[in-house]
């Protein structure tokens, strides 16, 4: 048995980033960048007006209601750049090229326009107000984004707006899904006495579609060891990481351990100092990752959230790969016994979290409802109101 720090300690340890790809920055989403990508051209890459008003001269600006007079137009689009001469004004729209000469611009509300000429109602104008200057955001050759960077709708704008159309990202690890149980029934099955409904493979597959892993292989095996071995191996074959739901405990028909002994695969760990979760198993084979889930469904997601999304988020590039991690005050008192640390179910409201009732491990409907889990230390097995505790929030 080892804790819950050691258990988090041998992932990062026993676990890396997978290979490098090429691929179309539009379908990056939730990739990471392999490396630095540099800025291959200024952002600005010229002078833009952000505001629809009137191109200036600053220093033509010696007092309230200034006139000037009207010489041009510069819209968004337009490929040749203006000059202005002291004394005139250029109509401007946001995103257009500031004319050659113009230090400012006006923004419409603060002039009016009449006959062929511009009264600016401010004083004084500052120079390069509502002006965005050539490299304002990046300057070409600097560090645009730096390797490791997570890619997100944000930063897909931001390569695209530098005509970058392809990033080099680390691969996405290939996961494998082995659900056991004798017990479960399926969609369409008649409901029988002593069977339940399987929950686990949709469950995991759903958090694992949030994480940008989509094309899941899931099998499925009977209690018997040859059935969980042949299920296992032929998972290893075709995947990076293969999960196992259930079978790990101490049971007569709990073939998982054995399973992944008879494979030959070296255990990290098993069993982690922990309620609930406490069966998890954690292996390699070669660099192929093994992870035996608890069958019940709040441990088997506990697990996938504390172990096993860190595993994939080292593997796909990430150097920060738990759950973000705060302290927070518990709305009410909490505490427990035994010799586990514990995580709950939480939801956060209003800057406090609550801890949900039905923390079996069981039991999911805290968990349909849960944002967040609350870690509690043994140290820390009574909480007060208003105590802060840890918190780690769910990714949606
Ligand atoms: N004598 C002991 N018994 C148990 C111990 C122990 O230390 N000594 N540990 C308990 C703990 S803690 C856990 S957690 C469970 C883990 O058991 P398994 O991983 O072997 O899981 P199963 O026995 O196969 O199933 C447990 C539970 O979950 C339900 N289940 C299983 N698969 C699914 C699925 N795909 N979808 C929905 N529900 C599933 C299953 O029916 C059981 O109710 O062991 C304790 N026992
Ligand atoms: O380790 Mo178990 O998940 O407490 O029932």
């Amino acid at each position: 048995m080892v804790t819950v720090n050691e258990a988090k300690q041998k992932i990062i340890a026993n676990v890396q980033a997978l290979s490098v790809q090429t691929v179309e920055v539009r379908k990056a989403l939730g990739y990471v960048l392999a490396n630095d990508i540099l800025a291959p051209m200024s952002l600005p890459s010229f002078r833009q007006s952000s505001m629809d008003g009137y191109a200036i001269l600053d220093t033509d600006i010696l007092e309230k209601d200034t006139i000037l007079s009207l010489s041009g137009e510069s819209k968004a689009g337009q490929t040749i750049t203006q000059t202005l001469v002291s004394g005139n004004a250029i109509r401007i729209f946001t995103g257009a090229p500031v004319p050659d000469g113009a230090t400012a611009v006006v923004m419409q509300e603060n002039t009016s326009a009449e006959n062929g000429t511009i009264t600016i109602r401010e004083f004084p104008v500052q120079a390069g107000k509502n002006v965005r200057n050539i490299g304002q955001q990046i300057q070409k050759g600097a560090v645009a984004l730096e390797g490791g960077t997570f890619l997100s709708p944000g930063s897909i704008g931001f390569l695209h707006g530098m005509n970058i159309w392809e990033a080099s990202v680390h691969s996405k690890p290939k996961v494998g899904l082995l659900i056991t149980g004798d017990e479960l029934l399926h969609k369409g099955d008649a409901i029988v006495h002593g069977k339940i409904f399987e929950s686990n493979s949709s469950m995991l597959a759903a958090a694992l579609e949030k994480e940008g892993i989509a094309d899941l292989e899931i099998k499925y095996a009977e209690d018997d060891l040859e059935s969980t071995i042949k299920g296992l191996s032929e998972l290893a074959e075709n995947n990076d990481v293969v999960l196992a739901s259930g079978g790990i405990s101490v049971g007569d028909y709990d073939f998982v351990g054995k399973a992944v002994e008879a494979l030959g695969a070296k255990t990290i760990f098993y069993k982690v100092r922990q309620k609930p979760g406490k069966p998890l198993l954690f292996a390699k084979r070669n660099e192929k990752l093994i992870f035996a889930l608890p069958g019940n469904p709040a441990s088997s997601l506990v697990c996938y959230y504390e172990y096993v999304l860190p595993a994939l988020r080292i593997m796909s590039g990430l150097k920060d790969p738990f759950l973000t991690t705060l302290k927070m005050p518990v709305k009410y008192a909490y505490s427990f016994q035994g010799e586990r640390d514990e995580f709950l179910k939480g939801l956060i409201v209003n800057g406090e979290v609550i801890p949900l009732d039905g923390q079996e491990s069981f039991a999911l409907r805290s968990f349909a409802i849960a944002n967040a889990i609350v870690y509690l230390p043994v140290e820390q097995n009574v909480v007060k109101e208003g105590d802060l505790v840890e918190v780690h929030l769910l990714p949606f």
